[in-house]
């Protein structure tokens, strides 16, 4: 049961990996610049702007592809005294424009991440780099419709890709990340269209995309693990977003199993391949059969892994990456208006208003802290007392709030407290946490209408200025310190 102090205090260990985080199509700008390739999310802002709330697009962003040096000013003042790390992801495009190899890399995008790497270094900061953070070469989509190939023309692309990149940069880079929440790719990318490339196929697709995204993480896996590894001595993994959810009513065995299964269907989709058993949840396998037999589909909706696919898959990652905001109650699903992971898996998470929690500037994220506590918890019970790296955590206020975030220094106080309750009294192998984001940046289809920065950013200013709000001194005194105080 959770512990009844409200604030823990006490020290994290000395060597927990304090840092902060960004994504390439989110901060860089310079979409068309030097001979990058062009991303889905370039083609789908600027095709499908209407998608987009405030109809913006990351042609500019924070423009860091020309400002290397103020990113890395602003990292190392967060440091503090604690050793930093700073995650950032690679544009698949950038490096390589069509996305296969063998057409040739682009010499100057390899080169603007060789001078981030290095200006890193050279102050102490170590790097994490994420292989793919959802900017999918669009020449991929549009020759072989992407995450949907099931040919393996994906698979060999991401492979050659990856191998690039740990043969590049793995002498400095010790920390790989492969995919950033592939359930996002799959679900809001191939289900319901809501994100690049914009395909809609809630029922079918969605598997698909995600079938092609274990195999190609499994793949990437094995070419550091066989070929960099033993020279280069890094760590390789994969980073899953999971929201804690709570039955509705915890007396109601409906309301729990539905809970169970919206876990399986979020997380274990792609946890229980790489953590465990090498295969989907028993009970995708069996919902998402009796869902096909309820429409008369005799095809598998759900693809199947060969007996040595499976083998493929277990045991490829060397952490459990975890990005987290916010937590759901969750009731079964009243409807079935279309297949996919929402409806197949007989649960959704109850609309606005269910419970008393405090809201944020995005529609989808209330303020939980317990519930990482938990969530850490079930993921140590879960996948084998895993090492976890909190990759993600934040909060976003509005467009127009100012430097003042109070909701972000009570959101960070609240969920790190918690963290360091999970790692003391529950046991849970924390290593590490690194807070969205460095600075506000392009929020996928809300534009720059939410902010999630530690940094202000004006997008109407053409040096994008980065301002230290409120919260950025506080994670300095907390993440420099190591020591959580009283407040
Ligand atoms: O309600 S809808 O379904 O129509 C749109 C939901 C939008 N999702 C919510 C969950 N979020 C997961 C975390 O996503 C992560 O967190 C950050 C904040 O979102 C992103 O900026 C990071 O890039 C991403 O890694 C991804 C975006």
């Amino acid at each position: 049961e959770p512990s009844h102090e409200i604030f823990y205090y006490g020290d994290f260990p000395n060597t927990f990996a304090w840092g902060t985080t960004s994504s390439a199509y989110q901060i860089e700008g310079g979409w068309n610049e030097d001979g990058k390739g062009v991303s889905i999310w370039d083609e789908f802002t600027h095709k499908l702007q209407s998608q987009i709330s405030d109809g913006s697009s990351g042609n500019a962003a924070c423009d860091s592809y020309h400002r290397i040096d103020q990113d890395i000013k602003i990292i190392k003042e967060l440091r503090g005294i604690s050793v930093g790390y700073y995650r950032f992801s690679l544009s698949w495009p950038r490096i390589i424009p069509t996305g296969e190899i063998n057409d040739g890399i682009n010499q100057p995008g390899v080169d603007y991440y060789n001078n981030l790497i290095d200006e890193l270094l050279a102050n102490n900061i170590q790097p994490m780099v994420t292989l793919y953070h959802w900017d999918l070469p669009q020449a991929l989509q549009d020759k072989y419709e992407g995450w949907l190939d099931q040919s393996g023309i994906i698979v060999k692309a991401f492979a050659d890709y990856t191998d690039f990149c740990f043969k590049t940069y793995g002498d400095r880079v010790k920390f790989w990340i492969t995919f950033n929440e592939p359930f996002i790719t799959a679900q809001l990318g191939y289900g319901v269209a809501a994100f690049a490339p914009g395909h809609y196929s809630p029922g079918e697709g969605v598997y698909y995309a995600a079938h092609s995204i274990i195999k190609s993480h499994a793949q990437a896996y094995h070419i550091y693990n066989n070929t960099y590894r033993e020279s280069q001595k890094g760590q390789i993994g994969i980073t899953l977003n999971t929201n804690w959810v709570e039955p509705m009513t915890t007396t109601d065995l409906d309301h729990i199993e539905a809970s169970q299964r919206s876990l399986a269907f979020s997380t274990g989709w792609f946890a229980e391949p790489i953590f465990n058993s090498g295969d989907y949840p028993d009970v995708m396998i069996w919902n998402v059969g009796n869902r096909s037999e309820y429409y008369n589909i005799t095809y598998d909706r759900l693809p199947k892994f060969t007996e040595e696919e499976k083998e493929l898959n277990k045991g490829t990652s060397d952490f459990f990456g975890l990005n987290h905001y916010t937590s759901n109650l969750i009731v079964p699903c009243s409807y079935y208006p279309e297949e996919g992971p929402t409806y197949d898996s007989d649960q959704e998470a109850c609309g606005d208003g269910c419970a008393e929690w405090p809201p944020s500037a995005s529609s989808w994220l209330y303020q939980v802290p317990w519930g990482i506590r938990k969530l850490l918890i079930w993921i140590k019970r879960t996948y084998g007392d895993p090492v976890i790296y909190i990759t993600e955590n934040g909060i976003s206020e509005h467009f127009s709030d100012g430097l003042d975030d109070d909701i972000r220094v009570n959101y960070y106080k609240n969920y790190i407290d918690e963290v360091l309750k999970a790692i003391k009294e529950d046991d849970v192998n924390v290593k590490g946490y690194t807070a969205w984001s460095l600075m506000d940046n392009f929020e996928w289809a809300e534009g720059y209408s939410e902010r999630f920065g530690l940094h202000w950013v004006n997008f109407t200013d053409p040096e994008r200025t980065r301002i230290p709000k409120k919260s950025a001194s506080y994670y300095r005194s907390l993440a420099g310190s190591g020591t959580y105080v009283r407040p």
